[in-house]
């Protein structure tokens, strides 16, 4: 039965196969994936996306981080409240990565359903001045912050008495400052206790012994760095050294974006608001990118019925909702890169990180498409949809057979073929 089951599926198949595989052969030997297989049924174990990346949002207590979650994550239910350390626990929710080609492949392929890319976002509980000596929330908030990919560290920018702000005033310079300077004394702290560790040199064999060397000189540059108030990821370490020290997580060491959350009646323009116009400067000087954001519109919007979005959008003079560009902006922090598959049944964007290879692109659907690699026949998104199909990009000479040297671009439309 699943083996009928698997052969059915399979079949619209063969018109791309370069060699007429038979429904038997397809089933012992060569594989090809483009979305049509149902995993499920062919693998004992439920297929494994490899990469789950996850984006903390984090700041300063009431500055408007769980009313952002709200609204970012659809049926967000994080408690958002005007009083400080209203989030205790992290709240946790995946977010769909708006892309529209998604929609043209899958209007192209006639598929049942389009699958889009995500992202998990965490809201985590404010940080205060002294989180790294235990003040607030304190060490605990900080290993919640350990745990994510990336860092959205949301900053008032919008005045309202009403609205508590923990050091009595709207001060980007002053928050961002209080933020990063505890990441900073956290990163030290967990640097010193390890180097205190590595100094006992418990490796044996002269690899454990390379690999201890290269954690020492890894964390003694960084420690420098620190020291001097800036963060990990600004150091420049060898490959050795990088993969010595990853397994600490330093909180530095994670990109950030930051968010300036404004009243509503700045989202026109939002640039006459001095405190975007200065947290502007110090996001380049820092490095980092900015995403001006009303959390409190976009709360109010994600409640409306979708033909209300663009009515009240329109009556705060501006086109569009900022959460596309928060997540796209999340999205490419993380170096990452998307391609497609497409078929009838579904067409999904599927996530990878920049300069991976067609069999580990391969892997991120399921790790026996990484092992039994043989080919990917790709096309360029915009050749894909000039094209109109597989079979008529394969026509057109469109279609290329890539193998395992293959770097995944941006916007590939794949098959795979593979052997288990
Ligand atoms: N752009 C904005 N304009 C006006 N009010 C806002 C805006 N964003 C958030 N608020 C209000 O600020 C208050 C605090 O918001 P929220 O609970 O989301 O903060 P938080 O950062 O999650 O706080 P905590 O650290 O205590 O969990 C809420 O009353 C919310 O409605
Ligand atoms: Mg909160």
């Amino acid at each position: 039965m699943a083996r009928t089951s698997i052969c059915s599926s399979l079949i619209p198949l063969k018109s791309v196969l370069l060699k007429p595989y038979t429904c038997h052969q397809l089933l012992s030997q060569t594989y090809l994936y483009n979305g049509f297989i149902s995993l499920r049924r062919r693998y004992s174990s439920a297929p494994k996306i490899s990469m789950s990346l996850k984006a903390g949002i984090v700041g300063l207590p009431n500055v408007g981080k769980s009313t952002l979650f709200n609204a970012v994550v659809e049926n967000g239910k994080a408690q958002a409240a005007n009083y400080p350390f209203c989030t205790i626990e992290p709240n946790v929710g995946i977010v769909a990565v708006p892309d529209p080609r998604l929609h043209v492949l899958s209007n192209l392929s006639k598929s049942q359903k389009a699958v889009a890319a995500s992202i998990e976002f965490v809201d985590i509980a404010g940080l205060v001045k002294g989180a790294s000596q235990g003040e607030g929330l304190g060490n605990k908030f900080l290993s919640h912050i350990r745990e994510v990919d990336s860092i959205l560290q949301v900053v008032r920018c919008f005045e309202d008495n009403d609205i508590v702000h923990v050091s009595g005033k709207v001060d980007p310079k002053s928050d961002i400052e209080v933020i990063n300077l505890e990441l900073v004394f956290s990163d030290l702290d967990q640097i010193e206790k390890r180097l205190d560790k590595l100094k006992k040199g418990k490796g044996r064999d002269s690899q454990s012994k390379a690999k201890e060397e290269a954690e020492r000189s890894a964390l003694e540059k960084i420690q420098q760095l620190l020291m001097d108030g800036r963060p990990a990821r600004a150091v420049s370490l060898t490959d050795l050294e990088k993969d010595a020290m990853k397994h600490l997580c330093l909180l530095t060491m994670k990109p950030i974006i930051y968010v300036a959350n404004v009243a509503e009646s700045d989202l026109a323009d939002p640039e006459s608001n001095p405190h975007v116009k200065e947290l502007n400067t110090l996001a380049s000087d820092l490095q980092s990118g900015l995403v001006t954001i009303s959390a409190q519109v976009e709360a109010e919007l994600s409640e409306l019925p979708q033909e209300e979005r663009t009515e009240y959008l329109t009556s705060l003079g501006v086109n569009e909702s900022g959460l596309g560009n928060l997540i796209r902006g999340t999205y490419g922090l993380l170096g990452l890169r998307t391609y497609f598959t497409s078929g009838e049944k579904e067409t999904k964007a599927w996530t990878i990180l920049s300069g991976m290879t067609a069999p580990q692109a391969a892997g991120v659907i399921h790790s026996d498409f990484e092992r039994g690699f043989i080919r990917a026949e790709t096309v360029a998104y915009d050749d894909f949809v000039s094209a109109g199909s597989f079979s008529s990009a394969r026509e057109k000479g469109l279609l290329r057979s890539e193998g395992k040297e293959y770097v995944v671009q941006e916007g590939d439309v794949m098959l795979f073929r593979f052997n288990v």
